[in-house]
């Protein structure tokens, strides 16, 4: 039986999203509180595999698993997920939302709901921490302080929470997507429709630098999917660049921009080439296909040597 960790407790969106995962019904779920909590559990072994939160359309990457991908002990990320997420506010039974004073949600939760909880609780103190499952269930707690958790319905709910109002996020279309992370290994089959992760370090400041490593992807006809810089925590203004890049480690377009990053870059650290959660086929551009970087490697081989 596998063992999945997820960012928890149970009822966050983490928890809704694994539940989507094949396999995932017969596993050993283990929450965790924290996503560095979960990615290190992954680590140790304690789990084979986790779930965690890394980017939503409204409010962009999670930097806690940007980070911990990036500095912390290699991973790998073996699938994503998406997740359409609803937010709704709950309170102990009884209570109004005129005596609504203190709100806990996770951070994210906050920012997609920014607009309502001004025009809805201006009076209110809201806090971020830990995830909108803890939220609930600290509110569920008298002595806890809060009023009020901004989470999704299922987590209200399992912690007996009266929902006051449904719906709540400023953009009720937001996608969170989630990335399934293993221990570095072998890379799963391509299958057509395939994303591969990065973080690119450049060599060394100067006009041109991002240029040249996004030339690397430009001329083999490897379309970008996400790109994002981060602070290399180095120094004020020097930055990485997490990639998602269109493709697969095994297609050939992909494996010689892989190289040219190698050639470029002070450092390459690949974080795994996965099926896309939409399915989206790439647009193979005419001269970049497998066949095309074949018969180029053929035609190379004859030159050098006629007899081959
Ligand atoms: O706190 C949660 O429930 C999470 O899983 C993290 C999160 C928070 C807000 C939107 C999507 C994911």
């Amino acid at each position: 039986m596998s063992r999945f960790g997820y960012f928890g407790p149970e009822g966050t969106f983490t928890h809704q999203a694994l539940l989507t995962v094949p396999g995932a019904d017969l596993a050993e779920l283990t929450p965790y509180a924290t996503v560095a909590g979960c990615l290190d559990g992954i680590r140790s072994g304690e789990v084979d595999a986790g779930l965690v939160p890394i980017e939503n359309s409204v409010e962009g990457g999670v930097s806690a698993t940007l980070d911990n991908l990036t500095y912390g002990e290699p991973l790998m990320i073996t699938r994503e997920v998406l997740l359409e997420v609803q937010f709704t506010l709950f309170v102990r039974p009884g209570t109004a939302l005129t005596d609504v004073r203190r709100v806990l949600t996770h951070p994210h939760a906050a920012a997609q709901c920014r607009d309502w909880l001004a025009a809805h609780l201006p009076q209110a103190d809201i806090t971020t921490d830990g995830s909108t499952a803890a939220a609930a269930a600290a509110v569920a707690d008298p002595d806890s302080g809060y009023d009020a958790a901004v989470c999704s319905r299922i987590a209200g709910e399992l912690h007996g929470l009266e929902a006051l109002a449904d719906g709540i996020a400023d953009n009720t279309a937001a996608v969170t997507r989630f990335i399934l992370v293993t221990r570095p290994g072998r890379v799963g089959p391509a299958t057509g429709a395939d994303k591969t992760s990065l973080v690119l370090f450049m060599r060394a400041d100067h006009s041109g630098a991002l240029l040249e490593l996004l030339e690397q992807f430009a001329s083999r006809g490897v379309n970008l999917c996400r790109i994002e810089s981060r602070p290399t925590k180095t120094q004020l203004g020097s930055y990485c660049f997490a990639i998602d890049a269109e493709g697969h480690v095994d297609d050939a377009r992909m494996a010689e921009a892989l190289m040219g990053l190698h050639r470029v870059s002070a450092r390459v650290i690949f974080l795994g080439s996965f099926p896309r959660a939409d399915s989206g086929q790439p647009d193979i551009l005419a001269g970049t296909a497998n066949a095309d970087y074949a018969a180029a490697q053929q035609w190379l081989d004859r030159l050098r040597n006629p007899s081959s």
